[in-house]
């Protein structure tokens, strides 16, 4: 059988690590495009030399031309920019929504069949912008957030319990910003709810609250540390985790920004994280999950920064608007 072909549209940070951990894994044979065509023949020749040392078989190519990604059962996007310490990430709609643009002719021409993630941020809204510049089905484009969030989530918890990452069960809900919606009463160690966990002693509330506060600005924390770029790692990690649930048909439910069809709160016609099953077919299906009075009002507060920025990509893209 012919091995999967991935094609990355970004080589900076993200798409470089995304090349390295396909490589290794062996996913598939990996395209890496960018606008900088040495970039993305100088990191695909380096990791190709990495392959005889670590032993594994792919086919890596760096591009500036989008007819090399033809074919791609996976793309993966990062090309844009990434926010520097102080910014919020929608003040990057000026410069990553025409990227997007340019992104979505590419796929629809050269790899219309592709499952594809995005990660550029802002991450809702440029996904949303993604499906309507392309028009590729909604089941198979989706956007790559939530598995980084609940990682985090889960990081930091079990960091206070003091117990394996592995144990650490969480979700995440609504826009890829401030606002997200770490969810606690649906977050466990071994089965066991952060609620009961507080009654056991293990925590207290305050903490927890710490816990989701940090994990909602996560990724701000981690942009002021290096101060000139944002994570790359953990963002890599999850969007092959993502891949691999597709191109192994393994039916992962992963939060994913998706596009709603009123599963959540109602919501319908926009991008934002919940938690989907995503197999051959992409996303196969979205957990209707039931919010309380509470999680429910801070899902809806997420929702509108999320309407809020797809409204200013309409002013800034007229075709945009339905
Ligand atoms: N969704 C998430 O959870 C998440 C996590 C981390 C980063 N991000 C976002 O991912 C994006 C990429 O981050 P990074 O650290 O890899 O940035 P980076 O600057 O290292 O890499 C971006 C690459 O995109 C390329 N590029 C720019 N315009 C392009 C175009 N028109 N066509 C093709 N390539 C183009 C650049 O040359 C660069 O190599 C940023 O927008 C960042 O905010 C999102
Ligand atoms: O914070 C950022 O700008 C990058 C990314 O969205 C993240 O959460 O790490």
């Amino acid at each position: 059988m012919a091995r999967a072909k991935i094609a990355l549209i970004g080589a900076g940070m993200i798409g470089g690590t995304l090349a390295h951990i396909a490589a290794r894994e062996e996913l598939g044979d990996v395209v890496l495009f960018d606008i900088f065509e040495g970039t993305a023949k100088g990191k695909a020749l380096d990791l190709s030399e990495a392959a005889p040392v670590f032993g594994k078989d792919s086919n890596l190519k760096g591009t500036n031309d989008y007819a090399d990604i033809a074919g791609a059962d996976v793309c993966i996007i990062t090309a844009g920019f990434p926010r520097k310490p102080g910014m919020d990430r929608s003040e990057l709609i000026g410069k990553n929504l025409g990227v997007i643009k340019q992104v979505a002719e590419g796929i629809k021409e050269h790899a219309p069949k592709a499952f594809v993630i995005c990660i550029t941020n802002p991450l809702d809204a440029m996904v949303w912008a993604l499906q309507k510049f392309s028009g590729l089905q909604p089941r198979k484009v989706v956007g790559m957030a939530g598995v980084l969030d609940s990682a985090r989530f889960r990081y930091f918890l079990a960091d206070e319990f003091g117990c394996s990452v592995e144990d650490v069960h969480a979700s995440v809900l609504g826009g890829h910003g401030d606002t997200m919606v770490p969810l606690v009463r649906y977050s466990t160690v071994n089965g066991v709810p952060l609620p009961d966990l507080i009654k056991m002693k293990w925590t207290t509330q305050e903490r927890v609250d710490a816990i989701v506060e940090r994990t909602r600005k996560g990724g701000g924390e981690i942009v002021g540390l290096l101060g000139n770029g944002s994570a790359f790692y953990a963002p890599a990690e999850s969007a092959i985790e993502m891949a691999k649930s597709y191109l192994r048909d393994k039916k992962r439910i992963l939060p994913c920004a998706v596009r709603l069809s009123g599963q959540i709160a109602g919501v319908r016609g926009l991008y934002v994280g919940a938690p989907a099953m995503i197999g051959a077919r992409g996303v196969e299906k979205v957990m209707n999950i039931r919010l309380k009075q509470d999680e429910r009002e801070m899902f809806m507060n997420s929702v509108e920064a999320v309407e809020k920025i797809i409204a200013d990509c309409k002013e800034m893209e007229p075709e945009l608007k339905d």
